[in-house]
């Protein structure tokens, strides 16, 4: 059997003493994609978060690799090998494309590791290497996501949490970053994936959750989701293809 790389048992989870996650039992598989999708509001960030340690666990656990990281400090998940993409605030803004990936690289104290980390990156995102000078707050929406993209890799992650990483990107950017998901995973990264666009985050997902109001209301192949008479017209807006 592969290895399940994060894995939450009857994970009841919120902020404060407001619950938004109901016994979520969620896994991934090593080098899998995991696409999460489901309404508005139904708690997928919030998953993400309290796999992370961001949003508070009331009870059930985060197991990485076997291990027990339930409400662990963000800091000590990173060191870990979890990588996290956040939805908004992705990059530093007032620091250039090169130094947002050094700074991402900060777990790594030997400066000639982390250059060559940063060619390696740039192997999978060779349009950033024409702008690693220039301000990441100088970047249209899609190249800042694939920065965002980027610095988390610098880190060299064995799994990382993306957060709606196509929300308010053009068409064409959607397809160049979900291509980039599926690079990332091809170079052994596992992928847990938080999408909106539930019919493009499910055609590059192998499993995939659907959330309501709190709860895994389908899991199954990705495929299935999409073919499932059902759940696609209730839940995430799709139409018969
Ligand atoms: N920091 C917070 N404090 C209190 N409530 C929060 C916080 N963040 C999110 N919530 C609430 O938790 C619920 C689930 O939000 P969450 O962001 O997890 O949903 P989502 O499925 O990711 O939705 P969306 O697709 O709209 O981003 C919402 O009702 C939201 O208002």
């Amino acid at each position: 059997m592969p290895e399940k790389v994060i894995e939450t048992i009857n994970l009841v989870a919120g902020y404060g003493k407001m619950v938004i996650l109901h016994g979520i039992d969620f896994y991934v598989y090593e080098k899998e994609i995991v696409t999460i999708v489901g309404p508005n509001g139904s708690g997928k960030s919030t998953l993400l978060k309290a796999i992370l340690g961001i949003a508070k666990v009331i009870s059930g656990k985060v197991l990485y690799k076997g291990k027990d990281i339930t409400n662990e400090r963000l800091d000590r998940i990173s060191r870990m090998g979890i990588g996290y993409v956040p939805q908004t605030n992705n990059v530093f803004t007032n620091l250039t494309v090169k130094e947002n990936l050094e700074m991402g690289a900060y777990i790594i104290k030997d400066k000639n590791e982390v250059k060559k980390r940063m060619e390696e990156v740039l192997e999978i995102f060779p349009d950033l290497r024409v702008r690693l000078n220039q301000l990441a707050g100088s970047l249209s929406g899609g190249e800042r996501q694939m920065l965002a993209m980027a610095r988390a890799l610098m880190a060299k992650p064995s799994v990382m949490l993306l957060d709606e990483p196509t929300a308010a990107l053009s068409p064409k950017y959607v397809d160049l970053v979900l291509n980039k998901i599926k690079e990332i995973r091809d170079s052994g990264v596992t992928i847990i994936l938080v999408e909106q666009n539930a019919r493009k985050g499910l055609e590059i997902g192998d499993r995939g959750y659907v959330l309501v109001t709190g709860k895994v209301a389908y899991t199954g192949p990705a495929r299935e989701i999409l073919e499932h008479p059902e759940i696609g017209k209730l839940y995430l807006g799709l139409k018969e293809a």
